[in-house]
């Protein structure tokens, strides 16, 4: 069985008497993207810099393609690419040199200038960092991250400060990854980022992972679906399989279950109603719950508003 890209099991990371991370573990399977959620603070980067062998945990283990990463990181650096946040890079070097350097660092490097086309950074390349946009200077730490074409890349807050265009090209750069085989770990604020490339979603609060699972299963289990139903209005509306049913509006009836999520059977048996009593039923819309209500729901922010 293949070892997964990354496996962090109960880690604790402490600045002082604060544990910034307290007990984390999750696992990043090979070939998938994994999206590390959580509030500010919430101990991402702590856990991405013990992931990439930058920090030694101070409790639990970490393998990172299957090595200790603090121990062994000389060995296991050709094999990943890193993008820490904010695209730190040396301000007076250019944009092309720095990635050509990077590129002379791997056995088999993705072409520089195919690559700078690819994120719309071609027309940079004879800057020096400190002349590029901070939208540019991202995209560069992702090209840097990506030139040598590594089993595993981690991207902190990769598509902060990305103007429309540079967000969807950096997504289709991580779809390309993760169709080559290439597993990712990113961390990002944007929900819909997360819902729209992982494969799995880790949230963490406080250090402590709160909820984990694929975001079809975390806004799924525990949901709070709602069926809206239109259809002849006045209808003499009536609790139906232990659902509730509302006409909000004139031919617009809403059905919520109390246990929170309809089932298959409960939605078929509305409808049911529905039609034994002659309505015309011309649309009916599910909604799901999102990642963004899990996330509420499950971290410290709701609290601190
Ligand atoms: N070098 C450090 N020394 C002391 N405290 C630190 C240090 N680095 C981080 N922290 C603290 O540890 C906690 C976790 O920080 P971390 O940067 O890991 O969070 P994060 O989830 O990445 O946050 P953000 O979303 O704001 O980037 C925070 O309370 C932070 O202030």
């Amino acid at each position: 069985m293949a070892l997964d890209a990354l496996s962090v099991d109960s880690v604790v990371v402490r600045y002082g008497n604060i544990a910034a991370v307290d007990g984390a573990s999750f696992a990043l399977p090979r070939g998938r993207v994994l999206a590390l959620l959580g509030p500010n603070g919430a101990g991402k980067t702590s856990l991405l810099r013990v992931c990439e062998g930058f920090r030694r945990p101070d409790g639990g283990r970490v393998a990172t393609l299957g090595v200790d990463p603090f121990a062994e990181r000389d060995r296991l650096m050709p094999r990943v690419g890193i993008m820490p946040q904010g695209g730190a890079v040396h301000p007076l070097a250019k944009a092309g040199e720095l990635l050509r350097l990077f590129a002379s660092y791997a056995a088999d490097p993705v072409d520089v200038d195919y690559l700078a086309d690819r994120l719309g950074l071609a027309h940079t390349l004879r800057r020096p960092c400190r002349r590029l946009s901070g939208g540019e200077l991202q995209r560069l730490a992702l090209a840097l991250a990506v030139v040598g074409r590594p089993e595993l890349v981690f991207l902190d807050e990769p598509t902060a400060g990305m103007d429309v265009e540079a967000r969807h090209t950096t997504w289709a750069v991580i779809a390309d990854l993760r169709a080559a085989g290439v597993s990712v770990l990113l961390t990002t604020h944007l929900l819909d980022e997360a819902e729209r490339l992982a494969d799995d979603v880790v949230i963490v609060d406080r250090g402590r992972v709160v909820a984990a699972g694929s975001p079809a299963h975390l806004t799924t289990t525990a949901g709070i679906d709602r069926l809206t139903v239109h259809a002849d209005p006045a209808l003499p509306v009536a609790d139906v399989a232990g659902c509730t049913v509302r006409e909000e509006a004139p031919g617009r009836y809403t059905v919520d279950s109390p246990q929170g999520t309809l089932d298959a059977a409960a939605a078929a048996a509305v409808l049911g109603w529905f039609a034994a009593r002659g309505a015309h039923v011309t649309a009916v819309h599910s909604q799901r719950r999102t990642l963004e209500d899990v996330f509420l729901a499950m971290t410290t922010r709701k609290a601190d508003r």
